[in-house]
């Protein structure tokens, strides 16, 4: 299983400063929806020269526009990027298409569907890489909520998917068994007093190849 660092902060210093300390633990390095919107595609540029080796992911988000938006961020310097499972298939599949061009990657989140494992087979079918069972930090903060619904939906899902939303070093290994292939770490890294340790410990968690320096 990778590991996945989700870098929700609001500038492009303070992510390069998160990925240098965290990079040698991790596989992915996600710029957060937030940081995309507050700094633009220059950020993604800025995180992929900085590591050129590491698997950078575009957290776009998309929802309409699938090429387009894929396009800018695959010119950018992402390998991968996401889109919206609520979105219309010739969304996805547009943004499929942007991918076989530049030889990169769709991630298809699937945030507020209600039937993810019936629109995970879809997405797949249409191209996506993989799928995102995803809760939301709102999600997350409603009350009833249950990491479990995760890891259930992602069993189920048939296809090859990762898990975001509350990992931490307590529930990692669990992802690890529901069998998933990424798992998206975010405020239990950067919320963390040492991020570097924080990501360090999650790695040891899970039985990994190592990452690539
Ligand atoms: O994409 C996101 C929010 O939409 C987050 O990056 C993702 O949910 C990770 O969350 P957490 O901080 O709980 O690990």
């Amino acid at each position: 299983m990778q590991l996945q660092v989700a870098m929700d902060v609001l500038t492009t210093e303070a992510a390069l400063e998160l990925a240098a300390k965290v990079a040698p633990h991790v596989d992915i390095l996600e710029l957060g929806t937030p940081l995309i919107k507050s700094e633009g595609l220059s950020a993604i540029t800025a995180v992929k020269e900085a590591h050129p080796n590491k698997i950078v992911f575009a957290d776009l988000k998309t929802m309409d526009a699938g090429e387009l938006e894929a396009e800018i961020a695959f010119a950018a310097g992402a390998d991968l990027v996401t889109i919206l499972g609520t979105a219309g298939d010739s969304t996805i599949i547009g943004a499929v298409a942007a991918a076989k061009k530049h030889g990169k990657g769709v991630v298809v989140d699937l945030i507020g569907v209600a039937d993810k494992a019936a629109r995970a087979k879809e997405v797949v079918a249409l191209g996506a890489q993989f799928v995102e069972v995803h809760a939301g930090l709102d999600e997350q903060a409603e009350p009833g909520f249950s990491f479990q619904t995760l890891l259930d939906a992602g069993r189920a899902a048939g296809v090859p998917f990762s898990i975001a939303g509350g990992v931490r070093l307590e529930t990692i290994a669990s992802v690890a068994e529901a069998g998933a292939r990424v798992a998206v770490v975010g405020g239990a890294i950067y919320g963390a007093e040492d991020p570097a340790q924080a990501a360090a410990d999650l790695r040891a968690a899970i039985t990994l190849e190592p990452a690539n320096a």
